[in-house]
């Protein structure tokens, strides 16, 4: 398998007079935690959701795992093998912690609707699997007690790390965390990161778009700076934070 989990190149994203991103493009190695970073209105969700499908770009080449990807809708690319979490949580608010995670599992099962219509003994083996395997993703993430409980009751720090527990049902190739540190508090981030850390010893690969400037430099192996839609710095955290043109982005006269 290619250590190169994502490589993508070209991104260009124009909304009316407004060009979002231009030219962006990365590669990510199996195992790295990547960050994405840049000030307001860089352009950092919009490449997020040009590689998850949710945007159609106007131009770029896609690869993952050494495999073309055609990001033109959110479930084939989370097929081909990202799952990604979102800035506003997006969580089945009714359902229970663990019915939102066997939902992220659903996508790599196969006994379909008519299994589920007649419960047939291979779905009904299939749901007990997932069910499982969904419980033991509450517990890696820490908050198995909380499986019976709607997410919507969840506290924040806690929704979060459910829908990252959704994200790894889907056992994809990359997780793209949009602001995961978004409204957590000190005791919350140091868990977070912890979690993440983590995630990364198993060999899993992480995209992250994050506010949080120490958590980045503390945590990413790579980082690459937008501000513009243009990528004006990729390197190390120690690189990225001597760069002129990554300071003058954030203290500068473009500061926004
Ligand atoms: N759907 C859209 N229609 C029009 N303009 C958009 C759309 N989405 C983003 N933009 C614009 O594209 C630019 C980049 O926005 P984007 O949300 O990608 O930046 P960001 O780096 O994620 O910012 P933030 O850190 O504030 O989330 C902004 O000027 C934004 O207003």
């Amino acid at each position: 398998m290619s250590d190169t989990v994502l490589n993508v190149g070209g991104i260009s994203k124009r909304f009316g007079g407004l060009q979002a991103l231009s030219d962006v493009g990365l590669t990510i190695q199996r195992g790295q935690v990547y960050g994405l970073i840049g000030p307001n209105g860089a352009g950092k969700t919009t490449f997020f959701n040009v590689i998850t499908g949710l945007y159609t770009p106007d131009s770029g080449t896609f690869e993952l795992a050494g495999k073309p990807y055609q990001p033109t809708a959110v479930h084939e690319v989370a097929k081909a093998g990202i799952a990604r979490t979102f800035q506003n949580i997006r969580l089945f608010a009714d359902m229970t912690a663990l019915e939102n995670v066997m939902v992220g599992r659903h996508i790599r099962t196969g006994s379909g609707l008519l299994g589920a219509v007649f419960r047939t003994k291979h779905f009904v083996q299939e749901e007990r699997e997932i069910a499982k395997r969904a419980q033991e993703l509450l517990d890696y993430v820490g908050i198995a007690k909380y499986a019976d409980y709607k997410a919507r009751t969840l506290s924040y720090g806690d929704q979060r790390r459910l829908e990252i527990a959704r994200a790894l049902a889907t056992d994809p190739q990359l997780i793209a965390l949009d602001e995961p540190a978004a409204g957590m508090n000190a005791t919350e981030k140091v868990q977070l990161r912890e979690l993440i850390d983590r995630i990364r010893k198993d060999n899993r690969t992480i995209l992250l778009i994050e506010h949080d400037v120490k958590l980045v430099m503390g945590l990413c192996d790579r980082v690459t700076v937008l501000d513009y839609g243009k990528q004006i710095a990729e390197g190390t955290p120690a690189d990225v934070q001597k760069n002129e043109k990554v300071i003058e982005a954030y203290l500068g006269t473009g500061g926004h």
